[in-house]
């Protein structure tokens, strides 16, 4: 089973792309929506964050105030590299499981939707890597307008990560995803045409 990376920056279009995969029926493993469920009520994750950042990013309800810590974080290096210490270890572990589980069930290909791909040094263990790009210009319109962020927050965010532009050279395949969505799955078509013929 070859393990294919799918990345890119904040608001490329990762999760677009891994969509259009989905339903030609290739299993995704989504660190984005692990990273949320490590983070549930009652995971060991939850009660890390409590102590190293406080009560004030639990809401009432006891679940992780995303927005307040994303505000905090997205800031702060130094926040952001502790709250990756307490995550990426159970993210990383559960991906790992996913893709055994994909392997034990005679799986050719596996997609591993991971923004932070290239920062933890493909820790994952990806064999070849899809980085999805658009311009920074259209990186911030989306983001701005999916997050409801400010240009100063989108920004910030677009900075927390390594530039797009370096991620571009170290891809195996680039997804040029400016254009209107159905150039974006023609050369999804072309790329899975040559990863399953390798
Ligand atoms: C800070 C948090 C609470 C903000 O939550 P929010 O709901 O606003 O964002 P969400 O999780 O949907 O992420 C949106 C995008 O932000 C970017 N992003 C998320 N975490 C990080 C990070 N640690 N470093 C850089 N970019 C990040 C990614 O491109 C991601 O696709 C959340 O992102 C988080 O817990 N991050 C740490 C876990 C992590 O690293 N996740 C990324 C996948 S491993
Ligand atoms: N080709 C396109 N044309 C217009 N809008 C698009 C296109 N591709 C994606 N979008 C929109 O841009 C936004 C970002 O896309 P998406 O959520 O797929 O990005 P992502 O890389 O998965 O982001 P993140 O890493 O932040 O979760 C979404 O609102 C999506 O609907």
């Amino acid at each position: 089973m070859i393990k294919v990376g799918l990345t890119g920056g904040i608001a490329t279009g990762k999760s677009t792309v891994a969509g259009y995969l989905r339903k030609q029926g290739i299993p995704i493993i989504d660190a984005d929506v692990i990273a949320r469920e490590v983070v549930a009520v009652g995971k060991p994750a939850l009660d890390e964050i409590r102590v190293a950042f406080g009560d004030a990013v639990i809401n009432e309800t006891g679940e992780l105030d995303r927005k307040t810590l994303g505000k905090l974080v997205f800031g702060n290096r130094t926040l952001l590299e502790k709250l990756n210490a307490i995550t990426h270890p159970y993210v990383y572990a559960e991906m790992e499981a996913q893709a055994e589980h994909y392997r034990i069930a005679g799986e050719q290909l596996v997609i591993l939707d991971l923004p932070l791909l290239y920062e933890t040094n493909n820790h994952a263990g990806a064999q070849k890597v899809i980085v999805v790009v658009v311009t920074e210009e259209k990186q911030l319109e989306r983001l701005m307008k999916r997050n409801d962020l400010s240009l100063a927050e989108a920004k910030q965010r677009v900075a927390a990560q390594m530039p797009l532009a370096q991620k571009q050279l170290l891809a195996d395949f680039v997804v040029d995803n400016n254009g209107p969505i159905q150039s974006t799955y023609e050369q999804i078509d072309q790329i899975l045409k040559k990863l399953l013929n390798d």
